[in-house]
């Protein structure tokens, strides 16, 4: 018999991850979900479950790694609401299995892997996409992504400029008081947008925010909110014009409203380009459309076990 799952909670699990492993983890893990190989990476295209009555979803997200023996499953439930509203527009909790025997583990929080994750897979596409001489950000959104994004770009690149754009001045000015580096408050997207050689977009908006004629030829996007057919963050101009790389093929073709309702193509994933597959065309503009997988999750849970295992043997 196994013994009960350790539980590892947002603290620790904050404590215990780092971009710096994180990124050339991940960047790893895109290539080997890229090769379609079942032993290296198994992952079903996730379900969702439409909680109607309060305007949400919940996904169930499993993956297995065969090769590196890591197997989880993350619930997550995301919500639209209403601006202002206290309660939290995305919870997440992991399991993290032992393959051989199916016993869980350990439960961790999921958000800040949600967080770190997303923003690291981000940065990753920027890594390939955008072009050696950027020097502007910039941030659509100022919630929980917003500021991951903010840490992880800022923690691997050098832009001289950072700015963030929200639908109200108020929220951008807090995000400038709440971070710790130089960062200009926009209250028009367009303004923030113009010029920028990085735009990401990370709201919850189900309309377009982020329009074509804004967009500097040769800029890269990173396009992370609208993760539902219907929704969308960027209009069908950019969409069309811009060079598209998703995460995973099926995950776009059946979620992403950017994608599905512009009738875009999509170009690559960002594993075949770090496979050698397909080409940064970082002369382009190019738009990365950020979904999420199972498998960004169950390898950020397999580091943050393995340094929990290794600061429990030191106690
Ligand atoms: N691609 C991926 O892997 C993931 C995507 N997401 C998505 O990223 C987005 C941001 O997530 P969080 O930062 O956790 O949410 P959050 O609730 O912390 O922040 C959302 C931000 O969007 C802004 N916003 C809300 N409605 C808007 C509208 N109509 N127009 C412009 N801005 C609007 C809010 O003011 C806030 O700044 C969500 O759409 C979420 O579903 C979240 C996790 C993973
Ligand atoms: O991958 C994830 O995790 C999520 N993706 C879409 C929206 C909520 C969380």
């Amino acid at each position: 018999m196994s013994g009960p799952p350790v539980v590892i909670w947002a603290p620790a699990v904050k404590r215990l991850l780092r971009y710096s492993d994180l990124v050339p983890c991940l960047e790893e893990v895109l290539g080997q979900f890229s090769h379609r190989d079942n032993a290296e990476v198994l992952q079903p295209v996730r379900t969702a479950v439409p909680l109607r009555k309060h305007h949400g979803f919940m996904l169930s997200m499993p993956a297995y790694m065969e090769n590196r023996g890591v197997l989880s499953t993350k619930l997550v439930c995301f919500y639209r609401r209403e601006e202002g509203s206290p309660l939290p527009s995305t919870q997440a909790t992991l399991l993290l299995l032992d393959p051989r025997v199916g016993n869980v583990k350990a439960v961790m929080d999921g958000d800040v892997i949600t967080h770190m994750r997303t923003a690291a897979v981000s940065a990753i596409s920027a890594k390939l996409l955008m072009r050696p001489e950027a020097q502007v950000l910039t941030i659509f959104g100022t919630g929980h992504q917003a500021r991951s994004h903010y840490e992880v770009f800022t923690e691997m690149f050098a832009f001289k400029e950072v700015r963030v754009w929200s639908r109200t001045r108020q929220r951008a000015d807090a995000f400038c008081q709440s971070v710790p580096g130089p960062v200009k408050a926009f209250s028009s997207a367009e303004e923030a947008a113009r010029g920028a050689d990085v735009i990401v977009t990370v709201t919850r908006s189900t309309e377009p925010v982020l329009f074509r004629a804004w967009v500097k030829p040769g800029a890269h996007v990173s396009a992370v909110g609208a993760c539902r057919p219907d929704w969308r963050e960027l209009d069908d101009v950019l969409m069309k014009e811009a060079v598209v790389y998703v995460d995973s093929r099926e995950g776009a073709v059946a979620e992403s409203g950017d994608v599905v309702l512009s009738g875009a193509e999509v170009f690559a994933e960002l594993g075949d380009v770090i496979n050698g597959v397909k080409p940064a065309l970082r002369e382009k503009t190019t738009v990365f459309k950020s979904l999420g997988m199972g498998v960004q999750d169950a390898a950020s849970a397999q580091l943050v076990f393995q340094r929990w295992e290794t600061e429990a043997g030191q106690r």
